[in-house]
């Protein structure tokens, strides 16, 4: 049985006097992708930002690999990467340059060729590799980012929004990309406006409105998850 990667359980989140997470509880096995889907202000980054110890539950907890973020949050850290809407990384230092200098900052020591061996698994163009990331485009940065986490050996990949932005293609891509990580074990978490492209990759999808889990959504067999399906369930809580 795969094991559970990361668990919310009665996880709930407030800021002053409003609760923003009602008693969420979900799964995501290893090498599972899990989209988070909702309106603006249903509460999907908060609950992102639950597993990565940016916010503190108010009651319940949220576990990585078995580890509760009240308790082992700096161990929990280690083992994830967090890519935000905006990719930070440094636009006057080239994609190598600034993986190596992330890495250093981890103490994590890799040769040239596992760095171009990452690169090339991301599908990052050899030639954007020593050109400066002010010249990338966003699913070039992305791509740099997501290098960067597999370099870090991080099984866990936590992402907000990671189409937003996207042409088209450059979101088959991260499609694609998703999916060959996952295959290889890599657990995806995502939270996402798309409908369509969430369907496109996630194997389970949970839909959020006014902090609470309303819909649970499942890939039968190789099948996506039907679109239709969670645009409906979407619409009918009015976010669509
Ligand atoms: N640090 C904070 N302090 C106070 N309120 C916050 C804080 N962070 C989020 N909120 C509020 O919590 C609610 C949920 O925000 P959150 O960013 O989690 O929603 P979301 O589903 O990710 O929305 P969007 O799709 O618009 O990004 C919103 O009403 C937001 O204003």
């Amino acid at each position: 049985m795969q094991k559970d990667m990361l668990v919310a359980s009665s996880l709930c989140v407030s800021f002053a006097q409003h609760k923003v997470l009602d008693n969420v509880s979900f799964e995501v096995a290893e090498g599972e992708v899990f989209a988070l889907l909702g309106g603006n202000g249903a509460g999907k980054s908060t609950a992102l930002k639950a597993f990565i110890g940016a916010v503190a539950p108010s009651d319940g907890d949220a576990q990585v690999m078995g580890m509760s973020v009240t308790k082992d949050i700096k161990k929990i850290r280690s083992k994830v990467a967090y890519l935000p809407e905006s990719v930070m990384l440094y636009g006057h230092l080239t994609g190598v340059e600034n993986i190596k200098y992330f890495l250093s900052l981890a103490e994590i020591s890799k040769s040239q060729s596992e760095i171009e061996e990452a690169l090339s698994r991301v599908a990052l163009q050899p030639e954007a590799w020593n050109s400066q990331l002010s010249n990338y485009s966003k699913g070039m940065r992305q791509k740099t980012a997501i290098a960067l986490a597999l370099l870090r050996d991080a099984p866990v990949l936590f992402l907000d929004e990671p189409t937003s932005g996207l042409d088209p293609s450059a979101i088959d891509e991260f499609n694609q990309l998703i999916t060959t990580l996952s295959a290889d074990g890599t657990t995806v978490f995502m939270v996402s406006h798309d409908v369509y492209g969430a369907c496109q990759v996630a194997h389970r999808i949970g839909l959020l409105d006014s902090g609470k889990i309303v819909g649970m959504f499942e890939r039968e067999g190789d099948a996506h998850i039907d679109t239709e399906a969670v645009h409906s369930a979407f619409s009918n809580r009015g976010q669509a």
